[in-house]
C-alpha cells in the first residue's frame, strides 16, 4: 500500500481558493472584498434583530456566536489560547479519515451550524466572509433553509423540511464570498455546511424582511418603519459615515456610529431617506431621535408620505427644528394612508432613529 503521506497530488482548483500567508501589518491589506448588489438589502440574521446561531456540530477553535457579530472580524497574529490561534469567527477542528490507508476526510464530510434569522424573510444573497481564515478556511459551503412557526429549538430543526438556497460552492480564504439566491420562499432558519471543515468569520443573510403578519395585526399600533416589522430603506441621499438602515434598527443608539450621519453639505441641498413601510397604514405619532449627535445633529427634519408606488407625495410633518442629542415626540394631527415615507433633513447631519407609530389598514 502506498504511504499516503508521500503522495501529494496538486489540486490547482484548491490553490486558486487559497489565501497568501498573513503578511503582517494591516490584517485587511490583502483581503479580497467584492461588490454584491444584494448587500444593499438588510442582513436578516443580524444579531441586533435577534439572529442567533442555535447550534453547531463542532466549534473547537472558535465559537459559533462570532458568525453574527455586526462588526468586521478582528485578527491579532500570534495570540494563542490553550486550543490554538485566537480566531474571530466559527472554526472547527480538522477532520480526519477513518484509517491509515484513508487519512483524509471523505468527499461529503462537513461541519454544520443552525441559524435563526432575526426577521424572517426572502433571502436574496448570502455572504460568507472568511476574513483572516487563510490556510484554515473551508473548501466549499452550502446553505439550506426552512420556515417554521413559533420558536423551535435545535431538535425541532433536525426534523425540519430543508430546501437548498446555495448549492455546494467553492470558498476563497480571507475573502468576501457572495452567493446570490433566487428562491423566493419566506424562511425563518438556515443550515450552513462547510466542507470538509475550517473557519468562517462572518455570515450575512441579505434579503427582504417578511415578519409574521398575524403578530403585527395583534399588536395593533406599532412602528411601521421598523426593520423588525418589515420596514425597509429603499434609498437615501448619503451613506458616507453610516448606513441609513440604522434609523430603523431596534433600541436606541449607543454611539454616533449607530445612527445615520451624512457628510457636511457644501451646497444648498438637503439629505433624504425613502422608506417602504411594513404595509399600508396610518401613522399617528412620530419619534425623531438625534441621540449622540451634538455638533452634527440634523438642523430640521420633515416627513412626506405616499400611498402606493405611483402616488403623489403629500406632507405628513412640516419642517421641524431639531435639538441635538434629543428624542423629539411629534403627534400627527391628520393621519393619511401611506405605503412610503420620505424623511427630509436640512441641511445635513445626524439622526439616530426614526419611529413611525401607527397601524395597518
Ligand atoms: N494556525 C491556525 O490557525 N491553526 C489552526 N487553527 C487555530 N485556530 O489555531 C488550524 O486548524 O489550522
Amino acid at each position: 500500500m502506498p504511504n499516503p503521506a508521500r503522495t501529494a497530488p496538486a489540486e490547482p482548483a484548491v490553490d486558486d481558493l487559497a489565501a497568501a500567508p498573513y503578511p503582517g501589518g494591516d490584517p485587511y491589506a490583502d483581503y479580497r472584498g467584492a461588490d454584491f448588489a444584494f448587500t444593499a438589502l438588510p442582513d436578516l440574521a443580524d444579531r441586533r434583530l435577534g439572529g442567533a446561531v442555535l447550534a453547531a456540530g463542532d466549534e473547537f477553535f472558535a465559537d459559533r456566536e462570532n458568525l453574527l457579530k455586526p462588526d468586521p472580524a478582528e485578527f491579532r497574529p500570534h495570540t494563542f489560547t490553550a486550543k490554538g490561534q485566537l480566531m474571530d469567527g466559527w472554526e472547527t477542528r480538522r477532520r480526519r479519515g477513518r484509517t491509515t490507508g484513508a487519512p483524509h476526510p471523505g468527499p461529503d464530510d462537513h461541519d454544520w451550524a443552525l441559524i435563526r434569522l432575526g426577521v424572517p424573510g426572502t433571502v436574496r444573497g448570502v455572504l460568507v466572509d472568511t476574513a483572516h481564515f487563510r490556510g484554515n478556511h473551508p473548501l466549499a459551503v452550502s446553505v439550506e433553509a426552512t420556515e417554521l412557526p413559533g420558536t423551535p429549538g435545535p431538535e425541532d430543526l433536525d426534523a425540519a423540511d430543508w430546501h437548498p438556497l446555495v448549492p455546494r460552492s467553492p470558498v476563497r480564504g480571507h475573502a468576501a464570498n457572495g452567493y446570490p439566491v433566487t428562491d423566493p420562499r419566506r424562511v425563518t432558519h438556515l443550515r450552513i455546511r462547510q466542507y470538509p471543515d475550517g473557519g468562517i468569520a462572518r455570515l450575512r443573510v441579505h434579503g427582504e424582511p417578511r415578519p409574521d403578519r398575524a403578530w403585527l395585526t395583534a399588536l395593533g399600533t406599532f412602528d411601521l418603519a421598523a426593520l423588525a416589522h418589515g420596514g425597509t430603506v429603499e434609498d437615501a441621499s448619503d451613506r458616507f459615515f453610516s448606513s441609513p438602515v440604522n434609523l430603523i434598527m431596534p433600541g436606541t443608539s449607543r454611539v454616533m456610529g449607530e445612527g445615520w450621519e451624512t457628510r457636511r453639505r457644501r451646497d444648498r441641498g438637503a439629505d433624504w431617506v425613502r422608506l417602504r413601510l411594513a404595509g399600508r397604514g396610518l401613522i399617528r405619532a412620530v419619534e425623531i431621535d438625534t441621540a449622540n449627535y451634538l455638533g452634527n445633529a440634523a438642523g430640521w427634519a420633515g416627513l412626506r408620505g405616499r400611498d402606493g408606488e405611483d402616488g403623489a407625495w403629500f406632507d405628513l410633518l412640516p419642517l421641524t427644528r431639531l435639538q441635538p442629542d434629543t428624542l423629539h415626540r411629534l403627534p400627527l394631527d391628520r393621519p393619511r394612508p401611506a405605503t412610503h415615507v420620505r424623511l427630509d433633513v436640512l441641511p445635513d447631519g445626524g439622526i439616530a432613529r426614526l419611529r413611525l407609530h401607527g397601524s395597518l389598514l
